[in-house]
């Protein structure tokens, strides 16, 4: 029997608005952030989906996300299990600068590749590939399991750790996850095969 995976980015929170590197920083969702994950979460009913787990960070956009997607879909109760490994990549020096400034300060390329290279790190910061170096463990050793056993299971999560997430689960090379983005509030939703393949992917765009 197959299990499914659901992904979603944390609607936007007051940082996205003011363009701000957030990271491992904890600002809430903005209105419109709420009314993402709301939506998020109707669209995720529509499609017909009952979950048996949760898995989300310990930063607050995450998890709000998280309740507010659960209350539209009826199930406030679920146990949602909330872990340091999914938190947003740490930005190091970077978090609370604003994102424009740093291309004025650094250059356009050097900020992109601080957001979207592989394994360049921002100052004392992680890379893609060091986020993933906590990320896949979680997910190979404690989400996984719970798909692979026919359940369907949602995630929330942030830009980056859900950029690793589907790295893994879609074998996109470094180039590749180079020019992946992930929208807020848009569920990711995977059928994923007993042996671990991916049977099908949809995404519950508005
Ligand atoms: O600031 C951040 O923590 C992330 C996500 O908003 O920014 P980006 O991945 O776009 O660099």
């Amino acid at each position: 029997m197959s299990g499914t995976l659901v992904l979603v980015r944390h609607g936007q929170s007051e940082w996205n608005k003011r363009n701000l590197f957030t990271g491992w920083k904890d600002p809430d969702l903005t209105e419109l952030g709420v009314s993402e994950a709301k939506a998020a979460g109707q669209r995720l009913k529509a499609a017909g989906h009952r979950f048996d787990i949760g898995f989300t960070s310990l930063l607050v956009r995450a998890q709000r996300t998280m309740t507010l997607m659960l209350a539209e879909i009826g199930q406030s109760d679920l146990p949602v299990t909330e872990n340091i490994a999914l938190n947003e990549r740490a930005y190091g020096d970077l978090a609370g600068l604003d994102k424009d400034e740093a291309k004025k300060n650094w250059g356009e390329e050097q900020v992109h590749q601080w957001r979207r290279s592989y394994d360049v790190p921002p100052p004392n910061g992680e890379s893609l590939k060091d986020t993933g170096a906590r990320v896949w463990p979680y997910y190979y050793h404690t989400i996984q399991p719970h798909v692979l056993r026919g359940e369907t299971v949602i995630v929330s999560a942030h830009g980056n750790t859900l950029r690793a997430m589907v790295m893994a689960l879609e074998g996109m090379t470094p180039e590749e996850i180079l020019g992946y983005e992930i929208a807020t509030g848009v569920p990711i939703v995977y059928r994923i095969n007993p042996d671990s393949t991916i049977g099908d992917k949809t995404v519950l765009k508005a």
